[in-house]
C-alpha cells in the first residue's frame, strides 16, 4: 500500500474558449473516487486542502537544487515551505531562502531552512507567493497580510514569480473575488493627503486599515500604514499602479501588473488549475 501523503497526479491540457492554454493536476484518489470531492469537513477543510494542493505543485515543479528561492507571506505560502522542507530533507537539496515579511522568516527558521537576504542573494531563481486575488491576465491584488513591498521587491528580483492559491482567488476582472480594495502601503506622515488624492483622482473609497488586537493603525513591517482603495470601477490596472505610485509618499501598491509567471489554483474538486500569462 501506497503510504506517501503526496497523491498521485495527471496532468492535462485544454484550451479555453479565450484560445488560452489551460492545465490541470488531477489527483488520482479523487478521479476514482468523486465521493472525495465533496470532503465531509466542510468548506475551511476544502479551502486549506485546496492551498495545500496550489503549494504542493509549485514547489514540485519549480523547485530544484541550487536555488536561490524567494518566500511569501499569508496562509498559502505555508503549505509550500512544509512541502520544501521535506524535499530538503529527503532529497537533499541544497536551498537558500528570501523572505518577504517577518512572518515569511520565522517560516523559514522553523523549518529549518536556510536563510538568507537580497545582499547577498540579490538574483532569485524563481519566488514563490500566494496571492487575494488573480485575474484572467494574471494580474494579482496582493497586501491582505500587509506585506506587499517586500513581496514586490523579492518578486522582481527572481527569473520566475510563481503564485499559488485557492479556488476563490480566481476571477475575470480584479474586484470580483476580493472586496477589500486595493492595499496601498504609505509612509504614516502622508496617510491623510494620499487619501483625499486617491478617491478624487479615481473614485471608490479609501480606508487607513486598523489594527484587530491593538489600537490604532496596522504598521507594516517597514514601519508604514496602510491604505486599502476599494475601487468602484475597471481601470487599466497598469496605468493606475504607475499613476498610484507616482504620488508622494506611496510606497508600494498591491497590484502586481505583469509579473506572475504562471499560477496555480487548487480547485474544490481536488485538481490543481495551472494558468500561464496570455500572449496577447
Ligand atoms: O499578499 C499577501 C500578504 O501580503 C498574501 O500572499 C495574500 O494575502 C494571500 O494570502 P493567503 O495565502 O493567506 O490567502
Amino acid at each position: 500500500m501506497r503510504r506517501s501523503t503526496e497523491p498521485l497526479t495527471f496532468l492535462y491540457r485544454t484550451l479555453t474558449a479565450e484560445g488560452r492554454v489551460e492545465s490541470r493536476v488531477l489527483q488520482k484518489e479523487r478521479l476514482l473516487n468523486p465521493r472525495l470531492l465533496r470532503s465531509s469537513h466542510g468548506r475551511n477543510n476544502m479551502t486549506e486542502e485546496a492551498k495545500k494542493l496550489a503549494a504542493w505543485a509549485a514547489v514540485n515543479n519549480h523547485v530544484q537544487t541550487n536555488h536561490v528561492l524567494g518566500i511569501g507571506s499569508g496562509s498559502t505560502i505555508v503549505h509550500a515551505v512544509h512541502k520544501l522542507a521535506e524535499r530538503v530533507k529527503k532529497e537533499n537539496l541544497n536551498i537558500v531562502c528570501i523572505p518577504t515579511s517577518f512572518q515569511a522568516r520565522q517560516l523559514i527558521l522553523q523549518n529549518g531552512l536556510t536563510l538568507s537576504d537580497l545582499d547577498r542573494h540579490p538574483e532569485l531563481n524563481v519566488a514563490i507567493d500566494g496571492a487575494d486575488e488573480v485575474d484572467s491576465d494574471l494580474s494579482l491584488i496582493k497586501g491582505g497580510g500587509g506585506c506587499l513591498t517586500q513581496e514586490k521587491i523579492v518578486a522582481g528580483c527572481a527569473k520566475s514569480f510563481i503564485v499559488i492559491a485557492d479556488y476563490r482567488k480566481k476571477s475575470k476582472n480584479l474586484g470580483e473575488q476580493w472586496k477589500k480594495g486595493i492595499p496601498i502601503e504609505v509612509i504614516p506622515m502622508a496617510y491623510v493627503p494620499i487619501t483625499k488624492l486617491l478617491t478624487n483622482k479615481f473614485g471608490g473609497v479609501t480606508e487607513l486599515r486598523m489594527a484587530v488586537n491593538k489600537a490604532g493603525p496596522v504598521v507594516t513591517d517597514n514601519g508604514n500604514f496602510l491604505l486599502d482603495w476599494k475601487f468602484d470601477q475597471i481601470h487599466n490596472w497598469n496605468e493606475v499602479n504607475v499613476a498610484i505610485k507616482m504620488i508622494p509618499g506611496v510606497v508600494e501598491t498591491g497590484l502586481f501588473i505583469n509579473m506572475a509567471e504562471r499560477v496555480y489554483f487548487g480547485m474544490e474538486d481536488g485538481s490543481v488549475s495551472v494558468h500561464e500569462k496570455p500572449v496577447h
